[in-house]
């Protein structure tokens, strides 16, 4: 008897290799065609579903949670930057195997849902690790996730949505007294209205650019809930978070400084200090859903929800679609979520996008006529009529859009607006016009120049990194914790920020040439892996050590023992630090990717674009990378076209929620 394994190896050898030629060139990730080969061993494997995995499993390296079926009846190419007929190569190569592949999607569906590895969704399910859904193909892992939070945000969107339940008069009562401030340039008080809308369900969604007032609004909303909860407001858990450390610290501090501003303002009318002094810190998601070494689970889920009546999640661009669902699965029905961000940010690194999903209508408002008269009731406000719409489903009435930046009116507003609209024009126009020094374009540049500008910074934007490390050179006097403190700003304000990681002008090759740069200027005095002044970003969760993925330290000595590094990272107001040789995962971080830096704002960015023009290269990383800059911003193009290219090409993730959510 023939070994029915062996035959179909034979009859997919073709396509096996042409996937092992794209992994070799970098083309492919090496999971994509180990996971294809897995699938095949799980039964009768037809060309056509190895080629969907390989496609699948490459995606979902790429952030998308499914494969589009129309996308294999297409070409994938665009997404994945292939260019030399890669897809070509692969198509004929499975032709080899087993005939004329599927010419549409629903021949691609009907080819899929025969496969004994496939759950066509509402057949008998036996576990397969596909899943087919319309005409969308899953791991189940994404399939699970995403059905969770399409269930989850539908019934928390649809519950309390009652206007009755809320007193109306109350409510504009107190709005009125928490927001004096005119609004600056007409149109409704979308800060208002964010606060009002959030009062009548479980979910609300407040996203904005850099400055709308996103957190000037929560610390409003908080106050409002408190007053709302009248006698029971002392008992009200509420908890703060945020994707990362850093995002965490900067949404306590800004929500204590905002709440601390309004206490004053309210006086007695509300006990605001003593209210808001319970709330304890923001915590990282992964620490709030009590993450495990080495798993996947968290100590907190459905079956052990976690303890709080209203959660504010920053940032909620960065959360990905796993923890997104493993936050909505927590979260007693009857707790409040609050989800902050800004939906044009890139989405998070791992698969999802699920800020974006959500607010796929939030330009449009989609109003119905019960939010506009509830509006009207309970925050004054009229929603003009281009936001309203009488269908516009229980999702968009909990979402508002904050549209007027109190921080980026400068140039660097403009230019970030430009850029958001894709209008290329218009973003070389401000690029080149700024007169005030806010803004620089180095078009054109060379390596040298990504250098002089890392070490040197440019004229009126201050001193690159040779600012923090002079200071380092300066030595810590009498009090050490005050000089590390000191360093550490210092560091935070220019960043150098790559749109790739490899090659001359991405992160590797940079770090790699800014350290012989520093050396060689006697900034640095580079000993092998760790040297005195070298920041580190941390690429894993180290539980051990307490330091989590995107914390950045500085290398500095270890006070107590002068043969030893310390690595210094900022936690909150205070600073602590890990013994150098105990941080395995790390790397240098004098030029870091756009990716790792959202949650933060530096003084000075500089964002470097590569010579050409590829799939990562979109708006969304342009915009990201631009919105880091809190003062100034330069950019350094080797290839002037290449940043029309990028602002041109969206990144547009590949799910199923907003189809599930209908927006
Ligand atoms: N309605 C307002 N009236 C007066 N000042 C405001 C108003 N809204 C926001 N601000 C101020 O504008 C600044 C930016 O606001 P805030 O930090 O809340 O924006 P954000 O959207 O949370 O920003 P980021 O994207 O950086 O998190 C703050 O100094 C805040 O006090």
């Amino acid at each position: 008897m023939t070994d029915p394994n062996l035959e179909s190896n034979v009859k997919h050898q073709a396509l096996f290799d042409a996937i092992d030629a794209l992994t070799e060139t970098g083309k492919l990730r090496r999971l994509a065609g180990a996971f294809a080969r897995f699938v095949a061993t799980l039964g009768h494997t037809p060309p056509p579903l190895l080629l969907a995995c390989v496609l699948l499993s490459e995606l979902e390296g790429r952030g998308h949670s499914c494969l589009v079926l129309a996308d294999l009846a297409g070409d994938p190419s665009p997404q994945l930057g292939w260019l030399d007929g890669e897809w070509a190569s692969l198509r004929a190569a499975a032709a080899k195997g087993g005939g004329a592949l599927p010419r549409n999607a629903g021949g691609w569906r009907t080819a899929l849902q025969g496969c004994e590895q496939v759950w066509p969704v509402g057949d008998l399910d036996f576990n397969q690790p596909l899943v087919l859904d319309g005409e969308r193909l899953y791991l189940r892992r994404y399939w699970r996730d995403e059905s969770t939070v399409a269930a989850s945000v539908r019934s928390r969107a649809l519950a309390g949505t009652e206007g009755a339940q809320v007193d109306t008069a109350i409510v504009r009562g107190w709005l009125d007294k928490l927001f004096q401030h005119p609004v600056r340039e007409g149109g409704p008080d979308w800060q208002k209205i964010a606060c009002a809308a959030a009062l009548r369900a479980r979910l609300a969604v407040i996203t904005g650019g850099p400055g709308t007032g996103k957190t000037y609004t929560v610390a409003r909303l908080l106050a409002l809930l408190f007053a709302m909860a009248g006698d029971d407001a002392p008992a009200l858990r509420i908890a703060l978070a945020a994707p990362t450390g850093k995002a965490a610290a900067r949404l306590k501090q800004s929500i204590d400084t905002a709440l601390d501003e309004l206490a004053g303002k309210l006086g007695d009318a509300l006990p605001l200090r003593e209210l808001a002094a319970r709330m304890g810190g923001a915590r990282t998601l992964h620490s709030l859903l009590g993450a495990r070494p080495d798993t996947r689970s968290f100590a907190h889920h459905a079956g052990n929800p976690l303890e709080v009546d209203v959660l504010i999640v920053d940032e909620a661009s960065m959360v990905h679609l796993e923890m997104m669902a493993a936050l909505l699965a927590a979260l007693p029905p009857h707790a409040r979520l609050i989800l902050l961000g800004d939906k044009d940010q890139l989405a998070s690194v791992e698969a999802g996008a699920v800020l974006g999903d959500l607010c796929a209508q939030a330009e449009s408002g989609n109003y119905d006529a019960a939010t506009c008269d509830y509006v009207l009731a309970a925050a004054g406000e009229t929603i003009p009529p281009a936001f309203r719409e009488r269908d516009g489903g229980p999702l968009a009435q909990r979402i508002v859009m904050l549209r007027q930046s109190r921080r980026f009116g400068g140039p660097i507003g403009k230019l970030a607006l430009a850029v958001n609209r894709g209008d290329a024009d218009a973003a070389r126009d401000v690029l080149r016009g700024d007169s005030d020094g806010r803004l620089r374009w180095i078009e054109g540049a060379r390596p040298g120049d990504v250098l002089a500008l890392a070490v040197g910074g440019r004229s009126g934007a201050g001193a690159g990194y040779r600012d923090y490390l002079e200071r380092v050179r300066e030595g810590a006097g009498a009090d050490y914790e005050s000089w590390v403190r000191d360093v550490l700003q210092r560091f935070e304000r220019f960043r150098l920020l790559c749109a790739v990681r490899d090659g001359e002008w991405g992160v590797a090759g940079l770090n790699e040439a800014i350290e012989a740069r520093l050396d060689s200027a006697k900034l640095i005095r580079r000993r092998g892996e760790w040297y005195v002044g070298r920041p580190v970003m941390v690429t894993r969760n180290d539980y051990g050590t307490g330091v989590y993925n995107g914390d950045i330290g500085l290398t500095l000595p270890d006070p107590q023992r002068a043969d030893s590094l310390r690595v210094w990272f900022p936690d909150g107001d205070a600073v602590r630090s890990v013994l150098a040789t105990r941080l395995r995962n790390v790397e240098t971080a004098f030029a870091m990717t756009v990716h790792k830096s959202q949650g933060s704002e530096f003084l000075h960015t500089a964002m470097v674009l590569p010579p050409q023009a590829n799939a990562v290269l979109a708006r969304e990383l342009v915009y990201t990378g631009i919105t880091r800059a809190r003062e100034f911003f330069t950019l350094v193009s080797p290839n002037a076209g290449v940043f029309d290219q990028a602002i041109a090409g969206r990144t547009q993730r590949a799910s199923g929620l907003r189809e599930a959510l209908g927006t």
